[in-house]
C-alpha cells in the first residue's frame, strides 16, 4: 500500500534532511509531507492492525510496541469505561474501511499530487512567524448589499449622539484602505463597512435605552436584523422573542431567551458578541438539534466550505479540532486563529474551512455535558463571530465512542469521498484536488501520545501520516521535548507544525466549569452567547466533575 493511504509515497523533500531546517526554525518545521511515509498497512481496521504489527516491514525500533497494540488493540481506549469502536460507525462501517483498505477506492476522484507544491514553498512554518502578516482574504468579499445595509443601520441606531461627533474619525480610519487591485486582492479585506467604534456600547445592548432622535432607525435596525436573521440584539423579553423568530432560520440557532431563564440585564450576560460578524454564511435547515435527538439524518456542514481556491499552487487544507468542548471557551476560538496566522506565514497551504468536532457523551471524561449540549454551545461560539468555522456534530451523534482516527478518515470521506462526498476541491481546469486535513490540538493532547494505552500505535501512524498535526503550544507542556523523544511523532514531523502561543492564553474549560460552580462570573472567558447558554440549560451546577 501506498505510505499515505492514497498516494504513492511521499518524495524525500530536497535539502529537507534531518539537520536541514533553516537557522531559526526549531526541528520539525516543514511541509506536510513525511519523508519517509508511514509503515505498510496501517488501517483502521483491527484485523489489518494485527497485519500491521506482524508485517516484515522493517521499522525494528518500532516493533517491540507495535507487537504489543497488536494484541491490544481491542482494548486501547481513552478511558476504561469508554467502549472502543474498532471500525467505524453504523453508517461508515464499510465505505470507510474500503477507504483504507484500497489505495483509490474506485468512488473516489482522481486527484492531482500536492506533494510538488510543497517543495517550493517556505518552510519557516513554526518560527518564520512575522508580525503584521496581511489578514486572511477569508470571508472578507462579497458582503451583500442588505448586509452593508444592517451594520450600517445599525450603527445610526447604536451611537446616534456620537455619530456626527465620529464621523470625521470615522472617515479617517476607514477610508486609507489599499485599494483591491489585483496584487492587493485578497491580501487585504476589501472596505466593509464599520461593524461598530469600540468604544461604543456592545452591539446587543438594549438600543432602545440609547436615546435615538430618529425611531426609524431603529425600526430599520430590527427589520434589518430580522431580515438576516442575528439574533444578537436583545431588549428583554419582547424584542428578544421578535429577534429569536428570525434566528431561527438558521439552524435552529435561537439563543437569547427572556427574562424566565434568568436573564438580568446587570450581569449583562444577554451582551452580544463584540466581534459579531453579520457576513458570516449560516447554515439552512433544522441544524444539529434534530440530527443528535435522532429526528433527522446527518449533514456534513458545508456553509462555509470553500469549494474553490484563490491561488491553486497551494495545498487546500482543511482544520478539524477534536475535543470535548465542555464548554467550549475563547481559547478553543483561538487555537482556530492561531493555526491560521501560522498557515498564511507558511504560503504553503491555503485554508478552506475550519471545524469543531465535539466528542460523543461516550466519552467517560469528568465535567463532560452531554453531547448535544456542547455541539450547540460550539455552533453558538462561531455562528456569528467567524467565517470559518463550522461545527459538525458526527462524532457527538454517535451511539459508540469514535476514536480521533475514525473521525479524521470521516472528514475525508465527506470532504474527499465520491458518492456523498465534497470530491475534492475544484479546480480552474476541472481536476479536483484532495483536501488536506489536519487535526488540531494543544500541546497536552500530543503529550498523551505517550501516555500507554491510550492511543493505538496504527492510529498515531494514521493522525499523523496521513493527515497531519497542528499543534498549539501549551503552558506547562514541553512540545519540543516530546517531538524528540516520541518514536512516531519524530517519524512524521515534517507532517507536523508547532505552533507558538505569541499571547499565552491558558483559559481552562474545567475552571469555568468551577467558576460556574462557586457562581464567579466567567465573562469574557468565552463568548456571551455560550454562556447565556450554560445559563439557560443550567450546566455545570451539580457537583465537581459532573455536567
Ligand atoms: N490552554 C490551552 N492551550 C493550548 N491548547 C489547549 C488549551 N486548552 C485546551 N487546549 C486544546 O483544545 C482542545 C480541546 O480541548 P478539550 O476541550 O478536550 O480539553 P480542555 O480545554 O483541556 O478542557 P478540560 O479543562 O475540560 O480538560 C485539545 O486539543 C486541547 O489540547
Ligand atoms: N485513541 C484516541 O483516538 C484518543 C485518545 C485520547 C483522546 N482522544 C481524543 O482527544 C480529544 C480530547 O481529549 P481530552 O479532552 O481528553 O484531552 C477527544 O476528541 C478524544 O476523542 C482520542
Amino acid at each position: 500500500m501506498a505510505a499515505n493511504g492514497f498516494k504513492s509515497p511521499a518524495p524525500v523533500l530536497p535539502g529537507l534532511g534531518l539537520h536541514s531546517f533553516h537557522n531559526d526554525s526549531p526541528p520539525f518545521a516543514g511541509a506536510a509531507t513525511s519523508e519517509q511515509g508511514e509503515p505498510d498497512h496501517i488501517s483502521l481496521d483491527p484485523s489489518d492492525q494485527n497485519r500491521f504489527a506482524s508485517s516484515s516491514h522493517d521499522d525494528s525500533h518500532l516493533k517491540p510496541e507495535l507487537h504489543y497494540q497488536s494484541q491490544h488493540a481491542h482494548l486501547i481506549a481513552p478511558f476504561p469505561n469508554a467502549p472502543i469502536n474498532t471500525a467505524h460507525s453504523n453508517q461508515a462501517t464499510p465505505t470507510q474501511a474500503q477507504s483504507i483498505l484500497n489505495p483509490i477506492p474506485q468512488r473516489m476522484p482522481t486527484f492531482s499530487s500536492d506533494e510538488h507544491l510543497s517543495s517550493s514553498r517556505s518552510r519557516r512554518l513554526v518560527s518564520g512567524y512575522l508580525f503584521g502578516n496581511p489578514p486572511s482574504p477569508v470571508g472578507t468579499k462579497d458582503i451583500p448589499a442588505d448586509m452593508a445595509k444592517a451594520v450600517q443601520a445599525l450603527q445610526a441606531a447604536k451611537a446616534p449622539a456620537a455619530a456626527a461627533g465620529d464621523a470625521a474619525r470615522d472617515s479617517k480610519t476607514t477610508s486609507p484602505r489599499p485599494s483591491p487591485n489585483s496584487e492587493d486582492e485578497g491580501r487585504y479585506p476589501l472596505p466593509t463597512p464599520p461593524i461598530q467604534d469600540r468604544d461604543s456600547p456592545p452591539l446587543s445592548a438594549p438600543y432602545k435605552s440609547y436615546s435615538s432622535p430618529n425611531p426609524n432607525n431603529a425600526l430599520a435596525l430590527e427589520q434589518s436584523t430580522q431580515a438576516l436573521g442575528a439574533v444578537s440584539l436583545n431588549d428583554g423579553p419582547e424584542t428578544g422573542a421578535k429577534l429569536n423568530d428570525g434566528g431561527a432560520v438558521m439552524a435552529g440557532s435561537a439563543r437569547i431567551t427572556g427574562t424566565d431563564t434568568g436573564y438580568d440585564a446587570l450581569e449583562g450576560r444577554n451582551d452580544g458578541e463584540a466581534d459579531l460578524d453579520l457576513s458570516a454564511p449560516q447554515a439552512e435547515g433544522g441544524g444539529s438539534g434534530a440530527y443528535l435527538r435522532g429526528e433527522a439524518a446527518y449533514e456534513f456542514p458545508r456553509h462555509r466550505l470553500r469549494k474553490t481556491m484563490r491561488d491553486e499552487s497551494k495545498i487546500p487544507l482543511v482544520i478539524v479540532a477534536c475535543g470535548s468542548f465542555s464548554p467550549p471557551t475563547y481559547l478553543h476560538l483561538r487555537m482556530f486563529e492561531m493555526a491560521k496566522d501560522e498557515i498564511v506565514e507558511s504560503q504553503t497551504y491555503e485554508i478552506m474551512a475550519g471545524y469543531y468536532s465535539p466528542v460523543s457523551s461516550y466519552y467517560k471524561k469528568a465535567g463532560l455535558a452531554p453531547a448535544n449540549h456542547r455541539v450547540r454551545m460550539c455552533e453558538l461560539a462561531v455562528e456569528h463571530t467567524s467565517t470559518w468555522l463550522m461545527v459538525d456534530p458526527w462524532e457527538a451523534g454517535q451511539s459508540e465512542y469514535q476514536r480521533t482516527a475514525v473521525v479524521l478518515d470521516h472528514f475525508d470521506d465527506l470532504l474527499n469521498g465520491g458518492e456523498d462526498g465534497e470530491g475534492g476541491v475544484i479546480m480552474s481546469d476541472g481536476k479536483k484536488r484532495r483536501y488536506k486535513i489536519m487535526l488540531l490540538a494543544g500541546g497536552d493532547l500530543i503529550e498523551s501520545f505517550g501516555e500507554p494505552g491510550v492511543w493505538s500505535e496504527p492510529d498515531l501512524h494514521i493522525i499523523l501520516g496521513r493527515f497531519g498535526c497542528l499543534i498549539v503550544e501549551r503552558a506547562g507542556s514541553d512540545v519540543w521535548a516530546f517531538l524528540l523523544s516520541h518514536d512516531i511523532l519524530y517519524h512524521h514531523r515534517r507532517n507536523v507544525i508547532v505552533i507558538k502561543q505569541l499571547i499565552y492564553n491558558d483559559i481552562s474549560s474545567t475552571k469555568v466549569r468551577l467558576f460556574v460552580r462557586r457562581g464567579m462570573s466567567i465573562k469574557y472567558l468565552l463568548p456571551n452567547s455560550v454562556i447565556q447558554y450554560i445559563y439557560d440549560n443550567k450546566l455545570y451546577r451539580g457537583k465537581i466533575g459532573a455536567p
